[in-house]
């Protein structure tokens, strides 16, 4: 903290917001950012500067003796008047925003604020060290840089080619009388009808208006050995730099336990740009194949036989019964269900997560028991002042016409926007209706876009374009897959190797009509003809 600050005072009276250099993505922001150029006086610099720097330390002065005799000490009259007597006891810092988690949803929150509040005070509160970047890259374009000085510059080409940094914006931009950031501490409770936020090293700070986006926590499986060097999840930055370490010379053996989005895509990543340093991945999942909770079976299964041919030794249908240190050679035993063990130097657990609804203790807020997830109304409120956004938020879905919770960027991104508008816009708060699209690569003939529901429980019909002699060998190369309901109403859609399609399949799913004959979407979404 107090080396934060001293990085942060370096930047007083630079004020200067740089713009994004992103491009823009189908339903993203169009790449504009109000992360600009605001140069101006620093204002009330000092009093925050002054104020965080106390959040670390006790309050160190004498209390001034008061002279009972001339002044008598009179309770306060209003409910600001008491406010502020506590918060100048208590050492409380007020901002107007507070933005509890560092990710995207907090981030494109700020941006928002920024844009439509120029009096915008933001307090952003990270228990992460690192200021706010996107997660995509951890599993993709970071290991395909061939550079292993990757982990400091965390620099990538994207997969236009395009560079790419992974964080949102450079450090220097946090830290000043607009916006601060107060990193690896962590906010332990809300006193929501005070206002009050506090941190777990006992500070209180408050807000006029509060964010939590706080994402989920990976889910953590207990083994014999509690050897968390060898045996880790991957969320974070700083999760993929140790494993970047831990690959980065080769010849070891990793294994992957999970078969969905993260454990596919690490998989496939680490195989694709380390097989020819002799690491050796096994992947164990209990599904019959990769990413089955979305593929309709077919599909899964050409998926995991495509990254068996890419040279993975993979699991299906098995789950990992334990893991032992194997004292003899300082490497660790995994056991299958089915009876089989290997070694290995490192198990990566990709388990899913659990949404971090543990920020507000002292008062109830309502959680979602199927989704789970803090419940908030279609402005993204849980109560009045206080909003939720991003893999955390429990939403009615309009589209849809159902409750649920996202756990991908667009959503992350969107919910984020629409809670930072609507905590400064000066009109009435707006409804979250977008529908937000995820986006997945794994191996170079295996990667989509989706939008909706698209549960490979439903009844689903796909699409494919027929393979040119040059793809013969590949089976699917682009289709499109539709997701019906029991109306035989299409209520999610998978572009498979056809981009750029999701506001098409948007539209599909917000008419909501019957589909009466299925051979009606035969043509409902076209190709694209650049890839
Ligand atoms: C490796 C990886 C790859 C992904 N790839 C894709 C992809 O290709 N496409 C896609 O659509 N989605 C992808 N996702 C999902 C997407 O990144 C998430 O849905 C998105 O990051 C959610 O954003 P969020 O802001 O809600 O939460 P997060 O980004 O998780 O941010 C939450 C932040 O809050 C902090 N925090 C939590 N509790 C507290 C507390 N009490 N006090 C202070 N801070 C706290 C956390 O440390 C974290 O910094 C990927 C996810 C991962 C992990
Ligand atoms: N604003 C948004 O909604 C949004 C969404 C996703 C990514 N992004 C940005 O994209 C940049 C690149 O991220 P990344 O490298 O992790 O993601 P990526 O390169 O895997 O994909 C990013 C986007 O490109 C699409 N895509 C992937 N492969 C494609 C292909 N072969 N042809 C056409 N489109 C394809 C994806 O569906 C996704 O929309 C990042 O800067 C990220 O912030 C923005
Ligand atoms: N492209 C993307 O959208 C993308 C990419 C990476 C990560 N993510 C997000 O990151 C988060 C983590 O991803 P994930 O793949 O871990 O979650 P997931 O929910 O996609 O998959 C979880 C996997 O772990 C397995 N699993 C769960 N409990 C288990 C247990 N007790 N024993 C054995 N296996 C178990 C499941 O069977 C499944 O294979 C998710 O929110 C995901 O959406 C998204």
């Amino acid at each position: 903290m107090i080396r934060n600050l001293a990085k942060l005072n370096k930047t007083i009276g630079t004020r200067f917001y740089q713009t994004s250099s992103r491009g823009s993505f189908n339903g993203g922001n169009n790449g504009k950012t109000a992360f600009k150029s605001i140069i101006g006086a620093s204002v009330g610099l000092a009093v925050l500067f002054a104020g965080s720097s106390l959040l670390d330390q006790e309050k160190q002065s004498e209390p001034t003796p008061i002279d009972v005799k001339e002044k008598k000490p009179q309770p306060p009259k209003t409910k600001e008047e008491y406010q502020r007597k506590m918060d100048e006891e208590y050492d409380i810092e007020q901002f107007k925003y507070v933005i509890i988690g560092g990710g995207t949803a907090a981030y494109h929150a700020i941006d928002k604020i920024l844009e439509n509040d120029k009096e915008a005070t933001i307090l952003l509160i990270s228990k992460e060290y690192d200021v706010p970047y996107q997660r995509p890259p951890l599993t993709k374009s970071l290991w395909a840089t061939k550079d292993d000085n990757v982990v400091n510059t965390l620099d990538f080409s994207d997969w236009s080619g395009k560079k790419q940094n992974l964080l949102y914006e450079p450090e220097s931009i946090y830290g000043n009388d607009v916006l601060q950031f107060i990193r690896t501490k962590k906010v332990v409770d809300l006193h929501i009808d005070e206002k009050l936020v506090l941190l777990n090293d006992g500070k209180l700070i408050r807000y006029d208006k509060c964010l939590i986006a706080t994402g989920g926590e990976p889910r953590q499986l207990k083994f014999t050995s509690t050897n968390d060097k060898k045996i880790s999840t991957y969320r974070t930055v700083d999760d993929f730099r140790k494993l970047y370490e831990f690959v980065k010379d080769g010849d070891k053996h990793v294994t992957v336990l999970g078969g969905g989005f993260l454990g596919s895509e690490l998989t496939c990543s680490i195989n694709a740009n380390f097989q020819d340093k002799n690491i050796k991945i096994d992947q164990v999942f209990p599904e019959p194949g990769v990413l089955s909770t979305l593929f309709p079976e077919y599909l899964s299964k050409y998926a995991t036989d495509e990254i068996v041919k890419s040279g993975v030794k993979v699991h299906s249908g098995t789950l990992i019964k334990d893991v032992v240190d194997n004292s003899e050679n300082g490497r660790l035993t995994v056991t299958l269900n089915n009876g089989e063990s290997f070694e290995t130097d490192h198990v990566v657990v990709a388990a899913g997560i659990i949404p971090n609804t543990n920020v507000v203790k002292s008062t109830s807020l309502e959680i979602d028991t199927v989704n789970g997830g803090y419940v908030v109304n279609p402005e993204l409120q849980a109560r009045t002042d206080l909003y939720v956004a991003g893999d955390v938020a429990s939403y009615y879905d309009f589209s849809l016409g159902v409750r649920r919770r996202v756990e991908h960027h667009d959503h992350a991104r969107a919910t984020g926007e629409m809670a930072g508008s609507n905590m400064s816009t000066k009109n009435t708060p707006a409804p979250y209706t977008y529908q937000p699209f995820f986006w997945s690569d794994l191996t170079p003939g295996v990667g989509f876009e989706a939008v909706g529901n698209t549960n490979s429980k439903l009844k689903t019909f796909s699409v494919w374009e027929k393979p040119s002699s040059d793809d013969s060998k590949q089976s699917y190369t682009k289709g499109n897959i539709y997701y019906l309901n029991d109306n035989n109403v299409v209520v999610g859609v998978l572009c498979y190797g056809n981009y750029g399609k999701m506001d098409t399949a948007r539209d599909i799913i917000l008419k909501r009509k019957v589909v009466q004959d299925l051979n009606q979407l035969q043509h409902a979404i076209d190709f694209d003809e650049h890839h």
